[in-house]
């Protein structure tokens, strides 16, 4: 690959927003690239793959994972360039008026247009800061939950307090042998029917505590107890487990639209200031999804989707003036002719 090769728009991050853009920009031909720095697709919906999601026009509910496989099987329909691992640290334009997304490789990617879909930048977990606990993290100490059949039938530790922690907690208790809870203050911070249904079940809650050690099985591979120390009084107390499953918020970086030597207006400090098109304050640099601030704003995966569409027409018009305004519907597009073909075919078989 030519690394100075030119894109009419670069999409950096590969959310909701990111993936539908690059479907989008591939129905309006436009050669495609999107940048994400994780070695997945599918951006937040990550944090929550087992929920179902019921308020996208025309899904039925279906669980977080299955809609990220299927916006990534859209993303992929016009075969964009797919750039994995690759944090976009800062953005320049050169000499010709060509964005430069400089990345943490040290790799230069150069495009015509960029649409920025970083939603809240780049999430990592809070890691447990205990010793030793990184080695456990290919066994059994799980920063999310990705499937709830995977502890049927455990007993399981969750330490944290927040919404998501009490969450899971709850749904685990329906699945799982035994739900303990561990948080280092005195009230859970989840929403209060929440909190009720958690305190009336089985699952027991360890406050003022936090884990202080973990201990492995024979084998050295898994976490066999875990303990804990009370703040408050000092005892400590050895639980045995099957699974750890922490929950301590996520690391936020998003240092991209900072560190840009760009006019980029900003609002509240962390949102691009755009308009109701996604058009920020730099000619060429368009803005979809969560990172966007507009006055008719959806914060929803639906609203991401017409962010992203308005982004890439805007986008398009910039690439090619004499372009339309707004792509043609898909179901008299020409771009899916043959791919129509072929699906009427199987669908006869
Ligand atoms: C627990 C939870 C439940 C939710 N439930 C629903 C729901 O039921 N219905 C609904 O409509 N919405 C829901 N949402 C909101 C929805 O997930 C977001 O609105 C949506 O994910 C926003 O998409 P996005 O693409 O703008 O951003 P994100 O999903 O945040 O994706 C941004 C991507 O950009 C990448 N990135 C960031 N910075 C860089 C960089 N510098 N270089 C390279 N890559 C970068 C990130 O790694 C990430 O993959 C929920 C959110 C949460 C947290």
């Amino acid at each position: 690959m030519n690394e100075e090769e030119l894109f009419d728009v670069t999409i950096i991050g590969g959310g909701p927003a990111g993936l539908y853009s690059a479907f989008y920009s591939g129905l309006r031909e436009m050669k495609t690239k999107i940048i994400e720095y994780q070695p997945y697709l599918g951006g937040k919906v990550h944090v929550y793959p087992e929920k179902m999601i019921w308020d996208v026009g025309g899904l039925l509910p279906t669980p977080g994972a299955q809609l990220v496989d299927q916006l990534v099987e859209q993303a992929m329909t016009f075969s964009p360039e797919t750039v994995m691992n690759e944090k976009v640290e800062s953005m320049t334009k050169n000499r010709h008026g060509h964005f430069v997304l400089h990345t943490t490789s040290g790799r230069k990617h150069y495009s015509k247009t960029v649409i920025t879909a970083v939603g809240s930048g780049i999430l990592n977990p809070q890691k447990l800061d205990v010793e030793g606990a990184e080695t456990f993290e290919i066994s059994n100490l799980h920063y999310t939950i990705k499937s709830l059949e995977r502890f049927k039938g455990k007993t399981v530790i969750i330490s944290g307090g927040g919404n998501s922690a009490v969450d899971w907690a709850n749904e685990l208790e329906q699945v799982a042998e035994k739900v303990y809870l561990t948080y280092r203050k005195g009230d859970l911070k989840g929403h209060e029917a929440q909190v009720s249904q958690l305190l009336e079940s089985s699952a027991e809650c360890f406050f003022h505590s936090s884990i202080s050690r973990l201990q492995a099985d024979d084998n050295q591979e898994m976490i066999d107890v875990v303990e804990l120390t009370n703040h408050e009084t000092g005892d400590v107390v050895e639980v045995e487990v099957d699974d750890v499953i922490v929950n301590h918020g996520f690391e936020r970086d998003a240092e991209l639209l900072e560190n840009s030597r760009l006019p980029i207006e900003m609002a509240d400090e962390m949102f691009v200031a755009g308009t109701v098109n996604g058009e920020a304050s730099v000619d060429g640099l368009y803005a979809a999804g969560d990172i966007l601030k507009h006055d008719g704003k959806l914060n929803l995966i639906a609203g991401a989707f017409q962010d992203a569409a308005n982004a890439v027409n805007k986008a398009k018009q910039f690439v090619q003036p004499e372009a339309p305004a707004a792509g043609l519907i898909s179901s008299h597009n020409e771009r899916f002719k043959d791919k129509n073909k072929r699906i009427v075919k199987q669908m006869m078989q």
